[in-house]
């Protein structure tokens, strides 16, 4: 300390201040110290004492983890929150704060300016810790993001004291059920991520109850039936070796109830619903393999459009056979240059039964167009079951209606369904129970509902409309029900008026691109019909030339001996050896050295034919022709003139 003291005594530094300092440096390093000791003490304490739980975003325990705390009273207590009117878990289950949010649920239903009033929901914080009381033990949960720069990607960590692990066991199991539960009115339907080779969640839908679905009698039951004995065979499947692997083929006419019935067999079965759609960007073999062998073993995998999946086209152009025509290939390697799909055919299938696929699910395929799908991608062990979806029926009809307009409930029930409707979709539905019906519709009575069901199904063409035109008519007629009866004999009238009219412009449409595409063809044809012809001409012109070119030095003295004698001479030398093509070729400077002529002799026929014609030129080299030449040039102004068919020759030569 002296020395320092003595040290900075010539700078006239007061020790009393350094050793403050020096104090305050002391005391704030042993303070820090400690603080990084205890927290390392705590962590190791936490590590030996502490089961630690970690749950991933991406997978279920996270879901059930989260919607079963948001219940918890504690949570709801926690002083720090993130405020959101999103869906925050698959199942669209509020996460929602005990108490806070009550009020709201309650006016849940209520619309305001037409709108559903959204629900405001309390979510727990990030990165802060939280400890809830369970079964005897403290809980400490903190919610982390596992990637910092995405909005995706949390991960919920509980740490708990106990000496095993029992604890955590329980509590998942609770939060599992918990969760199935709530959501056991709702499907969850996951989409493929083709960038990542992922499956993202994408909503979850309400259960559509199977009798919405009208389908022509047995038809759902086979399939309902098939599935649920598919579903409970794994043994019988592995006793004989057969991958435990099951794929139905939806294929028909457009809005027919295909994607429908998936929807309501997968809330049915209790399954969620896995899409890939084929021509989506970027799908390639490698993706489609990834994604399908990472499907869980229970669950719906739906491949949508199956027949687009090669033509990469999202027209759905009945006449189109999707057969790969040469445009089609050329247009299907543009595609893949610029959205990078590589799917093969050969990669489907190894996706759909190879060894990395997976198994335990159902794999349903829709198609508009089966005769355009590859045999091998239909065969049976890939495509099991195939139901033909058909334009509406008379008994679709009446189906769909009954579905669409409700019943007076009758003071005493009526037992026994109408004869022949043991189908719940030919039943009356009753009128909802659960909430207050809204839409003013006049209440009828079974009887009368029945009756005009039947009236309505007698007006609708056999196979001639699709059940969705159907039922947008209904919809638009939805509170009245006699009405709508009355007037649907003018509306297939109006829909047959509509199709034809729009099958005219279809027709139109196409003939015109047709010629469109002709004209472009014949004119690009024309095109490089005349590009070849120049090319052509070009090349004989250079053949000539150099032709030319070969020839003048053999003829060279004769020129040099008759320069010695005139220059008139000289000027008819290239005259008489330059080639007619030499001559055309240099029509330029030939044309330029003529109109020189002609301002200075006035004569420019003889010196044109001098250059055009090999015949010609020839003739005068041999006799008249060179007296002619040599009198025009000789006579007026022969020295000016002079360089003139020379340069001429030198140019072309030059340019040969
Ligand atoms: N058989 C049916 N029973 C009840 N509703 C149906 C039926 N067919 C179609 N619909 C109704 O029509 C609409 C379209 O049906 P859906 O999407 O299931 O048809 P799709 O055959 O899958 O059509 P696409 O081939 O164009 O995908 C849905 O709203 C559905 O309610």
């Amino acid at each position: 300390m002296d020395a320092i003291k003595s040290m900075l005594s010539p700078l006239g530094m007061s020790t009393g201040a350094i050793q403050d300092t020096l104090k305050l440096v002391v005391i704030g390093g042993t303070v820090e110290t400690a603080r990084r000791a205890s927290v390392s003490a705590w962590n190791g304490f936490v590590d030996s004492f502490f089961l630690t739980a970690h749950f991933s975003e991406d997978d279920y325990p996270y879901d059930w983890l989260m919607h079963w705390l948001s219940k918890q009273p504690s949570w709801g207590r926690s002083r720090e929150f993130e405020i959101t009117t999103r869906s925050v878990n698959r199942s669209g289950l509020s996460q929602s704060t005990t108490g806070d949010v009550e009020e709201e649920e309650e006016e849940d239903d209520t619309l305001v300016h037409g709108r559903r009033r959204r629900k405001v929901q309390f979510m727990p914080s990030l990165d802060t810790t939280h400890t809830i009381y369970y079964r005897g033990h403290w809980l400490r949960i903190t919610r982390t993001k596992r990637y910092p720069d995405y909005s995706h990607g949390c991960a919920l960590k509980i740490s708990v004291v106990a000496r095993n692990n029992d604890i955590l066991k329980k509590l998942v199991l609770e939060a599992k059920r918990e969760y199935e539960k709530d959501a056991e009115h709702r499907v969850h339907i996951f989409m493929a991520d083709t960038t990542y080779g992922c499956w993202r969640w994408n909503g979850a839908r309400q259960k559509r109850p199977m009798s919405s679905i009208v389908l022509q009698p047995g038809v759902k039951d086979m399939l309902l039936a098939d599935c649920k004995d598919f579903l409970c065979s794994e043994e019988w499947y592995a006793e004989r070796g057969i991958p435990f692997r099951r794929g139905y083929l939806l294929h028909g006419v457009p809005g027919s109830g295909k994607t429908s019935l998936i929807h309501s067999l997968a809330g049915e079965l209790g399954l969620d619903i896995y899409v890939v759609s084929l021509s989506s960007k970027g799908m390639s073999d490698n993706t489609l393999t990834t994604l399908m062998g990472n499907v869980p073993s229970r669950c719906i995998l739906l491949l949508e459009d199956l027949d687009a999946a090669f033509t990469r086209s999202v027209s759905r152009d009945e006449k189109s056979t999707g057969a790969p025509t040469v445009a089609t290939k050329d247009a299907a390697a543009k595609a893949e240059e610029s959205d990078g799909s590589t799917l093969s055919l050969s990669g489907l299938l190894n996706s759909l039964d190879g060894v990395a696929a997976a198994e335990g699910r159902l794999l349903f395929a829709t198609t508009n167009h089966i005769e355009r799908l590859d045999p091998a991608l239909s065969r049976p062990g890939r495509m099991d079951v195939w139901v033909n979806f058909t334009h509406a029926t008379k008994w679709q009809a009446e189906g769909i209606f009954k579905c669409f307009f409700p019943y007076k409930p009758a003071a005493t029930p009526t037992a026994t369904p109408p004869s022949g409707a043991t189908d719940p979709s030919q039943q009356n539905l009753p009128l909802p129970k659960r909430k207050a019906f809204k839409h003013a519709i006049p209440l009828l009575t079974e009887e009368e509902i029945s009756e005009l069901a039947k009236r309505f199904a007698e007006a609708i063409p056999e196979n001639e409309l699709s059940v969705a035109g159907l039922q947008g008519y209904l919809l638009k007629n939805k509170t009245r029900p006699r009405e709508c009866v009355d007037e649907v004999a003018e509306w297939v009238i109006q829909e047959r008026e509509t199709r034809e009219k729009l099958r005219k412009e279809k027709a139109e449409r196409e003939a015109k691109e047709k010629k469109e595409t002709e004209d472009a063809l014949k004119k690009e044809k024309e095109e490089t019909e005349a590009k070849e012809k120049e090319e052509k001409e070009a090349k004989e012109k250079l053949e000539r030339k150099e032709r030319a070119k070969a020839k003048k030095p053999r003829e060279a003295p004769k020129s040099d001996s008759s320069t010695t004698t005139s220059n008139a001479t000289t000027e008819s030398t290239p005259a008489a050896t330059t080639p007619p093509d030499v001559a055309a070729s240099s029509d330029s400077s030939a044309l330029s050295s003529s109109s020189e002529e002609e301002t200075s002799t006035g004569v420019d026929a003889d010196t044109e034919e001098s250059v055009t014609s090999e015949e010609e030129t020839e003739t005068k080299a041999a006799g008249e022709g060179k007296e002619k030449w040599v009198a025009v040039k000789g006579g007026a102004a022969a020295p000016a003139a002079t360089p003139a068919p020379v340069a001429t020759d030198d140019s072309a030569a030059a340019a040969a």
